[in-house]
């Protein structure tokens, strides 16, 4: 279920200020045809935190429509740190959505007995399979690979994004033994090649909204054991990656879309502030450097 490249959209803003529902349509449509094998829908990159409760369903309803059209799987993010308003949100997540993007609870910092707790009554009360979330140097949660592998062997919980900002030794204790159907994807575009390597079925990448087809391949030689092809495709692909990420998520990635005219505008809402025009420039010339255009 969890394989291949996922693109986590951004949410485009009309000059207005409102969501710019056709821009989003549009960078689905385009990832989709370039072959992502799913949508992720309010997820970081997505500014979830920013969008009101009727702006999320909308973007809901847009991705759904299409992931749907598509075959492809739509991944929507569930946000929060305590219990029982996430397993709330999980349980009004509307038909279409095919898994859920689970953060591991943030802020709170409980004990890793406590996020075993957390996921495990969640994943009795979800819908639809869960995807945990990991991403230390945003949650300020420790979770090592021997926590991540006991709830991967939860029938509800089909993988995790991974985003430790490297490959750790837990990444590596974890990527050498996977729990039967629990899946790892690459959370942090410059190292999603090297988890590749190690056995990593996929990514969630913000990146992806560029070279999308070349994430693809990527994917794509490292599971045929292609190591030249996946070697020099994932390096050409970071520089891309760090580029895009020189300054917050996802203002970058904005700018260079905006610069493309591919969205309305490059705004995004506080408290982020849009790119520098130095850091757009940038981007948008290693995209050019990567030979990822046309
Ligand atoms: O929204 C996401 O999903 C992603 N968020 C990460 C972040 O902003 O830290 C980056 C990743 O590419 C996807």
């Amino acid at each position: 279920m969890l394989r291949g490249i996922h693109v986590p959209l951004v949410t485009p803003f009309a000059p207005s200020g409102e969501v710019a529902l056709d821009a989003v349509e549009r960078l689905a449509v385009q990832a989709l045809d370039q072959g992502a094998a799913g949508l992720v829908a309010l997820g970081t990159t997505g500014e979830v935190a920013a969008l009101s409760g009727e702006e999320r369903s909308r973007v809901v309803e847009v991705c759904g429509r299409l992931c749907a059209e598509r075959g492809a799987l739509l991944t929507v993010g569930v946000t929060g740190n305590d219990t029982r308003s996430v397993a709330g949100a999980l349980r009004e997540l509307p038909e279409g959505v095919g898994a859920a993007l689970v953060t591991v609870p943030y802020f709170l910092r409980p004990s890793e007995r406590g996020v075993i707790a957390h996921f495990e009554a969640l994943a009795e009360e979800t819908p639809v399979p869960l995807v945990i979330y990991h991403i230390p140097y945003r949650t300020g949660q420790a979770v090592g690979a021997a926590t991540l592998r006991r709830l991967g062997a939860h029938p509800r919980i089909a993988g995790v994004k991974l985003a430790v900002g490297g490959v750790d030794q837990d990444t590596v204790d974890l990527l050498g033994d996977l729990p039967e159907g629990f899946e790892v994807l690459g959370g942090d575009d410059p190292f999603v090649s090297p988890l590749l390597a190690l056995g990593a079925s996929g990514g969630i990448l913000a990146s992806a909204h560029f070279a999308t087809q070349a994430f693809a391949e990527l994917v794509d030689a490292w599971q045929a054991g292609d190591a030249p092809r996946g070697r020099e495709l994932g390096h050409r692909l970071a520089r891309m990656s760090a580029a895009l990420f020189a300054e917050p998520n996802p203002t970058v990635i904005k700018g260079v879309l905006h610069a493309r005219g591919l969205i309305p505008t490059p705004d995004v809402r506080l408290p982020l502030l849009p790119a520098s025009a130095d850091a757009v420039a940038r981007a948008d010339l290693a995209i050019k450097d990567g030979r990822f255009d046309g």
